[in-house]
């Protein structure tokens, strides 16, 4: 299944989402073309799982609009398009990695050969393994090739690498460029910012609902045009704050973080002020820091827990993995 030219594959239009009084997405748009590798970011409850649900047609909008490839999500057309990685997931354990595949490539018309599915996911040397003996990466690898069996155009991530040691992270990361290359647009999700560096061609950054910032990696890191100083002091932030205006201040550790827009002039005030400056170090901004700038222009109030809301749309978890194959 691979989409028109030019049109979105994915495209969301004014979306808004709410459970009781908790407005989990709020006049979200966003559209995401064929072959980009996109990570949506933001903190716990800014609406991420919500968003990749409202895509996989687990959710329906409370108003706005919401189409994969031209069609609406859940449909059958969208869920051909569509490969997601399994949750939390019971697997048969005495089933070797190549049961597995076979089992899942048998669900499609047309899936991607064996080796492909092996190959992409880095398992070609653990075809023959049971799955209850591999590790936690070598498992979240299997998920993802199930997830590419039926040939999607897009694979719709949540938080794939979440648990991983970092060498199962990199791993994993290989697979997705190697997806990538293949062709296939994939949007994930993350709370690892060096992932979304490593990996993303554009950050879409959700705070509180609400599509705050887009844009690529270094345009994010360039938006602040300045550099971070750090330093110890036994001031406290509130302090530093006062005396930079118009600076973000933030602690990292025993560490003070400021962003300056004119290192220089930052310094000068510093350095002239009567503080215990100590251990300082001045380097170019990193997407963690421009994105805690970014949170801190758009921090609101805290909006109120609500009850779950049980969706009548909402399939098993157990259902995520390429929508289609039923
Ligand atoms: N079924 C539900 N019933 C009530 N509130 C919900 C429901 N699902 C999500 N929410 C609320 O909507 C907001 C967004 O949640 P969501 O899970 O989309 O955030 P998230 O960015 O994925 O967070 P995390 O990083 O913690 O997974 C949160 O305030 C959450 O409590």
């Amino acid at each position: 299944m691979h989409q028109s030219i030019n049109k979105p594959l994915v495209q969301v239009k004014n979306l808004n989402k709410s459970f009781g009084d908790v407005e989990a997405l709020i006049d979200v748009s966003l559209a995401i073309s064929a072959g980009e590798i996109v990570a949506l970011l933001g903190a716990n409850g800014a609406g991420k799982t919500s968003l990749i649900n409202h895509l996989l047609g687990r959710l329906r909008p409370s108003s706005g609009e919401v189409w994969i490839n031209g069609n609406k999500p859940g449909s059958m057309a969208a869920r051909q398009s569509i490969g997601a990685i399994l949750q939390a997931t019971q697997m048969p354990g005495t089933l070797t990695v190549q049961e597995h595949l076979t089992l899942f490539r048998s669900y499609y018309t047309s899936p991607i050969p064996l080796n492909q599915a092996l190959a992409t996911a880095g398992l070609t040397d653990l075809v023959d393994r049971r799955f209850d003996t591999l590790s936690g990466g070598q498992k979240q690898r299997l998920f993802f090739a199930m997830a590419i069996c039926g040939r999607p155009d897009i694979v719709l991530l949540d938080e794939p690498t979440v648990g991983l040691d970092a060498e199962s992270r990199r791993d994993f990361w290989t697979c997705i460029r190697t997806l990538r290359s293949q062709g296939t647009t994939v949007l994930l999700t993350t709370h690892y910012l060096e992932e979304a560096d490593a990996l993303a061609d554009r950050i879409l950054l959700l705070a509180e609902g609400s599509l705050m910032h887009e844009g690529t990696p270094e345009s994010i890191k360039q938006q602040l045009g300045g550099k971070r100083i750090r330093f110890r002091t036994t001031a406290n932030t509130a302090h530093i704050g006062e005396l930079l205006p118009g600076h973000t201040v933030t602690e990292y550790g025993d560490y003070i973080d400021v962003i300056a827009p004119d290192e220089v002039a930052t310094l000068k005030v510093l350095l002239s002020a009567p503080l215990d400056v100590r251990d300082l170090s001045v380097e170019p901004v990193s997407l963690e820091s421009a994105l805690m700038h970014l949170s801190q222009k758009f921090a609101g109030n805290q909006k109120p827990a609500a009850a779950p809301v049980q969706e009548s749309e909402q399939q098993s978890e157990q259902e995520t993995t390429k929508e289609a194959a039923r």
